[in-house]
């Protein structure tokens, strides 16, 4: 007993212009064909509705364990596949740090029990993330860690990454970083500019992250470590990817979809939820990140989703938290604002959101094939919605996008062979 998506539009690699139909037996997509026998199987009708491999986000805070309040690895696996997402890739600024092989394997059970997407845990680089003592790579990947980040804060120590990429490089592990040198970004709560003046707040200059990011890619191309560089803001640090990638070297980069649509001359001062590191930036910033992320400097998409509570967010925009929840809006907001607009084809933005992290990090799916994992997203591309946190499956309310209209939203979603979310 399977299921039979019918009728339905398949989008990515694998595209097809007529509908057809997909047939699922356990977990595996079994056949992709025209008028499948549906007798003895689930029938989901997808007539008008677009089938696309399942999107894989890597880069996720689902605060488990220790920070339960603002999201468990069950609400925020709820929220990814409301969100069409299959596979999140999940930071290791917890509580304790994942920075051993127990809370990778806590993880990994937790999601196994309790989670509506894969969940791939991301190791941290440092002990408690602290900057000084190296985490014991092999083991964190020996128990399934998929990566090594100390994100939420830059590995300050030039000789500590340094020593962190050669060891990473024996093990195959990308070293995905937050760059931000903290000596630079001091006390900042938004981007250093004419916006944070107007506003009297602190800024966070870009090249603090610019710094980091040149620092890493001298120590990628000595180390031949692959360097992911997470939720890039800032033309500075475009230019210096570009610079790596033109030398051939295995430097990528992520980028959000706030960072994409945003800037810091829209800032709500009142309102935390446009609080985030890196902080949004400027037009030119926008500009440049839209650019890169076209011509593919930016080779995906990643949601950065930061959920926090409520009350941590209702504090004054120089102590609140840094982040936004973005799981289940990505898709919506990027059809909206590239697909709709023309700037790129719906295929385009499915091989960022799915099938390209799948190929840069060596994971399962991302694509739509016959014995490939039946991690799929049902679209409707007609669906509008005004954007309303309140109706979130994450526990994280905090998105600077509410009340926004988005056109283009996630009915199914099937991960290894189960649904996960159905709207229908
Ligand atoms: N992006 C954020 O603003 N916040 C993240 C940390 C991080 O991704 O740097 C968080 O953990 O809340
Ligand atoms: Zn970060």
């Amino acid at each position: 007993m399977g299921y039979v998506l019918k009728h339905g539009t398949i989008i990515g690699e694998n595209t097809r212009l007529e509908q057809v139909d997909v047939l699922v037996e356990g977990n595996r997509i079994k056949q992709i064909g025209i008028d499948i026998d549906s007798t003895g199987h689930t029938l989901i009708d997808c007539t008008n509705l677009f089938i696309s491999p399942g999107f894989i986000d890597m880069h996720v805070h689902l605060r488990e364990p220790g920070f339960e309040y603002k999201e468990t690895i069950e609400s925020g696996s709820k929220a990814a596949a409301a969100g069409g997402f299959t596979t999140v890739a999940c930071m290791p600024n917890t509580r304790p740090a994942t920075d051993n092989a127990d809370i990778v394997r806590f993880i990994i059970e937790q999601a196994n029990k309790h989670g509506y997407a894969r969940v791939l845990p991301i190791a941290a680089i440092t002990a408690g993330q602290k900057g000084e003592e190296l985490t014991d790579i092999p083991a964190l990947k020996e128990a399934g860690a998929v990566g090594l980040s100390d994100d939420g804060r830059g590995v300050q120590r030039a000789d500590r990454m340094k020593r962190a990429m050669e060891i990473a490089k024996q093990y195959d592990m990308p070293l995905i970083i937050h760059a931000e040198d903290e000596t630079l970004s001091g006390k900042g709560c938004m981007n250093a500019g004419e916006a944070a003046e107007r506003l009297g707040l602190p800024g966070i200059p870009d090249d603090a992250e610019a710094v980091m990011v040149a620092r890493d890619i001298v120590l990628a191309e000595v180390t031949g470590a692959h360097l992911h560089v997470c939720h890039v803001s800032a033309k500075s640090v475009i230019e210096l990817i570009r610079y790596a990638k033109g030398r051939g070297l295995p430097v990528t980069g992520e980028v959000a979809p706030h960072h994409l649509l945003l800037t810091d001359d829209q800032i709500d001062p009142d309102n935390s939820d446009w609080k985030v590191n890196p902080p949004l930036r400027t037009k030119r910033d926008r500009e440049a990140c839209i650019e890169a992320f076209l011509d593919g400097t930016l080779d995906i998409v990643a949601t950065d989703h930061a959920p926090h509570s409520v009350e941590e967010k209702q504090k004054p925009f120089t102590e609140a938290p840094f982040g936004m929840v973005g799981l289940e809006i990505a898709f919506p907001l990027m059809y909206t604002h590239f697909v709709k607009t023309g700037r790129m084809t719906l295929n385009e933005l499915v091989d960022r959101m799915a099938t390209r992290p799948a190929k840069l990090f060596k994971l399962q799916g991302g694509r739509i094939q016959p014995g490939e994992p039946a991690d799929l997203t049902v679209l409707d591309l007609h669906a509008t919605k005004v954007i309303d946190p309140a109706s979130f499956l994450s526990k994280g309310k905090n998105t600077p996008f509410a009340g926004q209209k988005a056109q283009g939203w996630p009915v199914l979603t099937m991960v290894d062979g189960v649904v996960s979310f159905d709207a229908r």
